[in-house]
């Protein structure tokens, strides 16, 4: 049978750790630890004043009225209200909304000030560390997960800060003020009550999610039944072709069949939720009252009207506060769970953390693998790089070349030190790279990717991103260079035009020439080029082969190429097999081996 997509929910449990990591937060907290106090002075005071609100409401709905009176009729009653007291405790009442009102108002904009300003915090350390982070994270967590955990984290926590921790502690002072008072009026029907409305209400309580979690399924299931529909109308040339119409009606009749049975399902619950409500919840009540108004009445009354009706009024306010406490806890549950995995990243080490190199020596080019193999972290029994040895001296082209999976990408990702080989070594002008400052290797080094992202903005930031201080001059004449002036400047808005998806959509010719422009910017001393043409056309490749060419002049450059008709000029090509130099040497070297691999792929891309 059909099932919805199991959307894997995670259980958080209030661990010793979970909760030790969850405290950090006390550390986003501390600078704004005064204002935070006084939120929580503000949130004491309402928090009692809002105690006192059930107290006053039942005396002076109880107020003077006589209690030896078995059955008073209403002309009685009104008789009996001693309107001075009505307005004295009415005048105490409004001046307690006044207090409540005010505390409640600063409490909010404190307590949301100090929220705003630890997320900011906490988002600008979580992003520093995102961005610094070593290559090996980005493989083991999906950015768009981080992305997406990253935000529902802080917005948990944003609410938690801002209102559940405070909401928490309002109903938990709701609670045990309410029992202390109903005890201090009468024992015996707080007793009475303490049994049956907390109960009441937790029963409730775990009825109402229960039911949420059926009409959920329903909800699911009908997403399912939807993305049929869908399927089958978007892929309807398909459907028509494969003659699958009734197989797609068969798989719909299904899945609508189960949304049919869990909504009667849910619906029968429902039906026995409100029955329980109407009758167990209300029933306590009035069973509650019924008892209470025997003990005001008769000669020998053990309770005072207005207390009686204090005692209802805190009876209501507990019951809903009692409601809400299992739903608060289940949102602090998982703020600590939020808190606790924004802690782990804000605690991962960096790449500053983890190479110190220091040296910051002027990089003239020379670069070195001496007997390199490597494997990816994250999968250490294959093996992609073996005893990998090879020279570029300054200003030389180096082509790779080989068979899709032999490795050429990652040497473009060592030689940026994303990863470190796993045995060998790797030397810039004779200088082990682990002596050298990371971002001073990173600032001499240019790459000009297969694909190539752009940033939001507009063209000319684009280019910027190859060196942020760059005149309007230089920014024009590395697009001169990388033979993107023409095109940019055919735009109505010219270098101002935006790009991506709130602007212009770029060919991917005319982005790897803004690619290029950005290296040329950078000026690098060494250039990668990762199969920078492979997917152009004749005319755009021409173009920006020519802009590659200019740019690697004097620059000691990686080629990394599937066609070999970009490369012949280089002065070395290494040929790779699974992580292996097979054949080295010039372009007529290679050709002139008999049966050599790259003489064989020569003649395969000939013909
Ligand atoms: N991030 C990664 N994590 C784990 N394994 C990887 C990763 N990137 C590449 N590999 C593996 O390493 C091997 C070499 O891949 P690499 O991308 O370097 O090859 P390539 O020669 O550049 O191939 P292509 O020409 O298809 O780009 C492959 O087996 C690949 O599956």
């Amino acid at each position: 049978m059909l099932k919805p997509k199991n959307k894997k929910k995670e259980r958080v449990k209030l661990s010793k750790e979970s909760v030790q990591k969850a405290k950090k937060i006390f550390s986003y907290l501390k600078p704004y630890r005064a204002h935070f106090a006084l939120g929580w002075i503000f949130l004491v005071i309402s928090s009692s004043a809002s105690l006192l609100f059930p107290y006053l409401l039942g005396q002076l709905l109880g107020s003077d009225l006589p209690s030896d009176t078995a059955s008073p009729n209403n002309q009685e009653i009104l008789e009996g209200i001693n309107l001075d007291n009505i307005n004295s405790v009415a005048l105490l009442l409004l001046a307690l909304l006044i207090i409540q009102g005010v505390s409640s108002f600063f409490r909010v904009v404190i307590f949301t000030k100090v929220t705003e300003r630890t997320m900011r915090d906490i988002r600008k350390d979580a992003f520093d560390k995102l961005i610094y982070m070593p290559m090996e994270f980005f493989n083991k967590n999906k950015v768009g997960e981080i992305t997406s955990r990253i935000s529902a984290d802080i917005t948990l926590i944003q609410d938690t800060l801002r209102t559940t921790i405070a909401e928490l502690f309002r109903q938990v002072i709701t609670i045990i003020g309410s029992i202390i008072f109903l005890m201090v009026v009468s024992w015996r029907l707080a007793l009475i009550m303490l049994a049956t409305v907390p109960v009441m209400a937790i029963i409730a309580v775990i009825f109402g999610r229960f039911i949420k979690k059926l009409s959920k399924k329903a909800q699911d299931y009908s997403a399912v039944s939807n993305s049929i529909i869908e399927e089958s109308l978007m892929g309807i040339t398909n459907v028509k072709t494969f003659t699958n119409e009734l197989f797609m009606i068969i798989k719909y009749r299904k899945s609508i069949e189960t949304i049919k049975k869990l909504n009667i399902k849910s619906g029968n619950w429902r039906g026995l939720f409100i029955t329980f409500i109407i009758t167990c919840m209300f029933g306590a009540i009035i069973f509650i009252i019924w008892q209470g108004l025997h003990m005001t009445l008769g000669p020998d009354a053990t309770l005072d009207r207005g207390d009686f009706f204090s005692f209802v009024m805190f009876t209501v306010f507990m019951g809903a506060s009692i409601g809400s406490i299992p739903d608060l806890y289940a949102s602090m549950q998982k703020a600590v769970g939020s808190t606790e995995h924004l802690m782990n990243i804000i605690a991962e080490k960096t790449e500053e953390d983890i190479h110190k190199g220091e040296k910051s020596t002027e990089i003239k080019g020379d670069v070195a693998f001496n007997n390199v193999s490597f494997h990816y972290p994250q999968r250490k029994d294959i093996q992609v790089l073996n005893k990998l040895s090879f020279t570029a001296k300054k200003g030389e082209k180096i082509a790779l070349v080989g068979a899709s999976g032999a490795g050429k990408s990652t040497i473009a990702s060592l030689l940026q030190r994303f990863y470190e080989p796993t045995s060998g070594l790797y030397t810039l002008d004779g200088i082990n790279v682990k002596d050298l400052e990371l971002k001073h290797l990173r600032e001499n080094m240019a790459l000009v990717p297969q694909e190539v992202i752009l940033f939001s903005g507009s063209i000319k930031d684009n280019i910027l991103f190859g060196k942020q201080d760059a005149t309007d001059q230089e920014v024009e004449n590395a697009a001169k260079k990388a033979n993107a002036l023409e095109f940019i400047q055919s735009f109505p808005d010219g270098f101002d035009t935006e790009v991506g998806d709130r602007g212009i959509q770029l060919s991917g010719g005319q982005k790897q020439r803004i690619a290029i422009a950005r290296a040329i910017l950078k000026d690098p001393t060494i250039l990668i080029l990762d199969e920078a043409t492979s997917a152009l056309d004749a005319e755009s490749e021409s173009l920006v082969q020519e802009a590659l060419d200019r740019l690697m002049e004097n620059r000691t450059s990686f080629i990394i190429a599937h066609r070999l008709s970009t490369i012949r000029k280089a002065n070395t090509i290494l040929v790779m097999e699974k992580g292996k130099v097979v054949e080295q040497g010039t372009h007529e070297e290679l050709i002139s081996k008999p049966n050599g691999v790259y003489a064989n792929l020569n003649e395969l891309q000939i013909n």
